[in-house]
């Protein structure tokens, strides 16, 4: 049976696109039962309308803290009986409600070779520091900030002429294959 799959997303959706083309494409034995926002306006949206994709808006400003917002979330998650939950450039920091209900079953996905440049700006960071190498970590979610122990790694050369552009550019192509590829090889082991 494939794997029940939510997405948890905040922004543009190419992560969340490049892992409905791997099931489409038969490259990951798993199925996105639901896609979950914090920002009904955010593109993701539209990208899993067009997928025939749930989508779980979480209106955290609904809630008078995280953890109560999580609880309505886990509610929601159970409903599709989800099984494993990849963050795909979601803004928001998971709580305890949430890594409780789902032990280790919780990735994200980071624009940097953690534990270099945590955070939301990992790739600005990156070019910011001048290094010579970045790259893409995919990651458990624990209770710190991209402190998870990390599933996968893969570097890309930052050349002197690269821009926040032509970086981002060489980052998200890299992303939409380890991603994906990172999640076939962690089902295939459960
Ligand atoms: N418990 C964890 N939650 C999350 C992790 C993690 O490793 N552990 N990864 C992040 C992704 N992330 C960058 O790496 C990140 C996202 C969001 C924030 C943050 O400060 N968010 C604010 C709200 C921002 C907003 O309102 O738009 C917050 O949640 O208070 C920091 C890092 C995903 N979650
Ligand atoms: N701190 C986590 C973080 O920065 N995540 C990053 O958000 C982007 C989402 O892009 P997408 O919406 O096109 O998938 C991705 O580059 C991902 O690595």
């Amino acid at each position: 049976m494939p794997t029940r799959l939510a997405i948890f997303a905040s922004g543009t959706g190419s992560n969340f696109v490049a892992i409905a083309d791997a099931i489409a494409n038969d490259q990951l034995d798993a199925q996105i039962e639901v896609l979950v926002v914090d920002k009904i306006n955010a593109p993701v949206v539209q990208r899993a309308a067009e997928r025939n994709i749930p989508v779980f808006h979480l209106k955290y400003k609904d809630f008078a803290t995280k953890e109560l917002a999580e609880a309505a979330l886990v509610t929601e998650l159970q409903k599709y009986a989800v099984e494993l939950i990849a963050l795909a450039g979601f803004m928001r920091i998971i709580t305890g409600t949430l890594l409780a209900t789902y032990p280790n079953k919780i990735i994200n996905i980071h624009p940097s070779l953690l534990p270099a440049f945590p955070g939301r700006h990992g790739i600005d960071d990156a070019l910011a520091a001048q290094v010579s190498q970045t790259g893409v970590t995919i990651h458990y979610v624990d209770s710190g900030i991209d402190s998870g122990t990390i599933i996968a790694q893969q570097a890309v050369t930052i050349e002197p002429t690269d821009t926040i552009t032509t970086l981002a550019t060489k980052i998200h192509a890299l992303e939409h294959v380890l991603y994906p590829a990172t999640l076939a090889k962690l089902i295939s082991h459960n």
